[in-house]
């Protein structure tokens, strides 16, 4: 069977792979003429473990083509997947302008029956929208279904998440066409749930905001360790033993970023008060997650005495490891805020400089390695979690910065040993107990 995939970020490319390996003829569109090329070339535009070398099996099979001609995209199968980007606009809601384009494009170059996809993450009630345009577009009227099929994949294991799923969700206000979507996965294992559209849409918000709140509560939890000296690694690790809690996404930091959660919160907040409904736990998780950054930057300003004339390193930009995106990466902001009360900021990471070469930082430095970024610093302040910092020679930072204050934004550095060696150091939660090594 063939599938049309839309749209070749992230989830569209991977998407795409995942029907390959399901044994489908896959068209994926893309209308970015850089990306398109690199995927023609078999490069990702992204970081992806595991992706690449699928990526050339596919394209060397002829199981995957990749074009920038929708006409062709839309013509290659009845299952059009729509994987286009849905970001933020500054009050919150989806940017719909991607969904509407590819709707409209759809519309205009049909000319028999097709049942349209949408995998982007969209706000309750897109689904009519998309109708409409399609409709408006079409030169005669020709059948369309409408279904979503959210995804849940994480970046850094995308293939993993997508090939190994929780759960497939399908939504549709037609139980054939949910039918046909369902007949797709088959051969997966996962339970499938199909159900009307906005129930779809809203199990993809409803398990994004409930992690992201997740997180937020073991952070707000972690500033009452911090003030009574108890240890959050091991109130999470208490507390998770429950199995009605689980042990999952309970990491406390420096808050979540990425392309997805403050967007979908956001939404989500959004489509709540335009029904009157003010979405309190939400409203609150995003804005513990907002003053997270200022309660590490507080500690650190306190602990240097004002940030005038100090050096500030910041480890790590992308919004997690094993991923280039920095779309929302707390790093960002905390490189904003140092420097708007009065810091100097060096930065190091693994990858984003390397792959973003068109990336500037006003004002910031950008270090080469992690030993250009410590040298006379006053702060050594890990943002991202990649695995290369926790093999740092202590000894050696100690002697080279020039104050010796270590702020862990994701509790991952070895706290005993840091302080035995003469450091400040600060995670969140971390004064005292037994701090795992
Ligand atoms: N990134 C992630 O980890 C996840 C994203 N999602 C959702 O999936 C959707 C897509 O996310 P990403 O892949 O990160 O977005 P993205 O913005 O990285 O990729 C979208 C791609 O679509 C292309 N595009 C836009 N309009 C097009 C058109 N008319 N024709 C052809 N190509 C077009 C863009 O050039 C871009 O390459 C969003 O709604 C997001 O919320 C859901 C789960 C995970
Ligand atoms: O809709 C989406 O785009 C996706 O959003 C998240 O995936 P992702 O953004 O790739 O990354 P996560 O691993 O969930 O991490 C998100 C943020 O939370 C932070 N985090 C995560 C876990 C934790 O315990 N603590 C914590 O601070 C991470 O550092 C990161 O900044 C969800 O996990 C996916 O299921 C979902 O499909």
């Amino acid at each position: 069977m063939n599938i049309s995939v839309i749209g070749c970020g992230y989830v569209g490319t991977t998407t795409a792979l995942m029907f390959c390996e399901l044994g489908y003829q896959v068209v994926a569109v893309e209308k970015d003429s850089k990306k398109l090329a690199m995927l023609q070339q078999g490069k990702l535009p992204f970081h992806e473990p595991g992706i690449d070398s699928l990526l050339i099996k596919h394209l060397h099979r002829g199981s995957l083509v990749f074009t920038g001609d929708i006409e062709e995209g839309i013509a290659h199968s009845k299952i059009i997947y729509i994987t286009v980007g849905t970001p933020s606009l500054p009050d919150g809601s989806s940017d719909l302008s991607f969904i509407e384009e590819v709707s409209r494009q759809i519309g205009a170059a049909q000319n028999d029956y097709k049942a349209v996809v949408i995998k982007s993450t969209v706000p309750l009630g897109t689904v009519d929208k998309v109708r409409e345009w399609i409709g408006k577009a079409q030169k005669r009227p020709l059948p369309v279904d409408l279904v979503v099929n959210p995804e849940f994949l994480r970046e850094g294991s995308a293939l993993y998440d997508t090939m190994h799923p929780d759960r497939i969700v399908i939504g549709s206000d037609n139980p054939e066409a949910a039918e046909t979507v369902k007949q797709l996965f088959h051969s997966m294992s996962c339970p499938i749930i199909v159900t009307d559209c906005n129930t779809a849409q809203l199990i993809k918000y409803t398990a994004n905001a409930f992690l992201a709140t997740k997180i937020s509560f073991i952070n707000e939890i972690g500033r009452v360790c911090d003030a009574y000296g108890a240890n959050i690694e091991e109130v999470a690790s208490g507390v998770g033993l429950d199995h009605r809690i689980g042990p999952h996404f309970l990491r406390a930091g420096i808050g979540w970023g990425g392309s997805c959660f403050p967007k979908d919160i956001a939404a989500l907040i959004n489509m709540g008060n335009n029904n009157g409904i003010n979405l309190l736990i939400v409203q609150s998780a995003q804005q513990v997650n907002q003053d997270q950054i200022g309660y590490f930057i507080d500690r650190l300003e306190g602990e240097l005495h004002g940030l005038n004339n100090k050096t500030v390193s910041i480890y790590g930009i992308s919004f997690k490891p094993e991923t280039d995106d920095i779309r929302e990466s707390p790093a960002l902001k905390v490189i904003a805020e140092v420097q708007r009360r009065g810091g100097t900021v060096a930065a190091y990471d693994p990858m984003v400089f390397d792959k973003h070469p068109e990336l500037k930082l006003p004002g910031v430095r950008v270090a080469r390695n992690m030993e250009d970024a410590w040298k006379g610093s006053d702060c050594f302040f890990l943002i991202t979690e990649w695995d290369q910092f926790s093999k740092i020679d202590w000894g050696q930072v100690m002697q080279e910065m020039r104050t010796p204050l270590v702020l862990d934004g994701r509790n991952v550095l070895d706290a005993r040993k840091l302080r035995s060696l003469g450091f400040r150091y600060y995670g969140i939660g971390r004064k005292t107990g037994i701090i795992h090594e």
